[in-house]
């Protein structure tokens, strides 16, 4: 391949290998060629404040890769607030078989995902230019999302609350936070509670991070 990533496939390769992925080589081309679209049209679109290759590999492909093991019960999944479509691009990249469902309120922004959906071809991946609070579960696929997902969204508090009738019976709101969040934890509404907290090791990123699990009470 060619374009300003070309020179980080192979950082790319070994940090899915880090991670513990296998993945086709097809596959991986997909994922380079979703970041040479955001480095080419981030200044247009004002997608993501990364603007090195190196760096958008860790901070974006192998950030949002990393929580991929802790969805393998997912088969529907809303991305909340997806900005330049992190983490609902990739995910819908490496798992064809998962309907993802970006929901981003800024118009630029939907429409960059929008074209980047044409460009790479993802039949299982849909934006909605929309403020999540006023999606209706009707309005994804298949009703309400057995996964909802959020990275640099909001507190764990708003994500509940704004996302939180997306979720279907038995599902979970999937939270992708830096630092253990213990402050916005015990500032969860009433009827919401943590289920499970992933230590995740993003290869290259040199920085904590965690997914936080969020499953209605019993
Ligand atoms: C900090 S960005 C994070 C983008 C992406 N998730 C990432 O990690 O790179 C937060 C995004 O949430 C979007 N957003 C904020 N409030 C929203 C709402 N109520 N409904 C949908 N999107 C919202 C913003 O437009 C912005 O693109």
């Amino acid at each position: 391949m060619s374009g300003r990533l070309a020179p980080c496939a192979a950082q790319l390769a070994e940090g899915i290998a880090g991670l513990g992925l296998v993945l086709a080589q097809e596959t991986v081309d997909l994922l380079l060629a979703f970041g040479e679209l955001l480095l080419k049209w981030n200044k247009v679109y004002n997608l993501t404040a990364i603007r090195s290759p190196q760096e958008l590999v860790t901070h974006h492909l192998l950030d949002a890769l990393a929580v991929l093991p802790h969805l393998a019960a997912v088969n529907r999944l809303a991305d909340i607030g997806s900005g330049g479509g992190l983490p609902g691009v990739v995910l819908a990249i490496v798992r064809p078989a998962l309907i993802v469902t970006s929901i981003e309120t800024v118009g630029k922004k939907a429409s960059f995902q929008q074209q980047a959906k044409i460009e790479l071809g993802l039949g299982n991946f849909g934006v909605l230019h929309q403020r999540v609070e006023q999606v209706r579960a009707a309005a994804l696929p298949g009703g309400a999302a057995d996964g909802v997902i959020s990275r640099a969204f909001s507190s764990l508090a708003d994500f509940v609350t704004l996302s939180g009738h997306l979720v279907a019976e038995g599902g979970a709101l999937y939270a992708m936070k830096g630092l253990r969040p213990d402050a916005e934890i015990a500032a969860l509404p009433a009827g919401w509670a943590v289920s499970a907290i992933h230590p995740l090791e993003v290869p290259g990123l040199g920085a904590e991070r965690h997914l936080l699990v969020i499953r209605r009470a019993p």
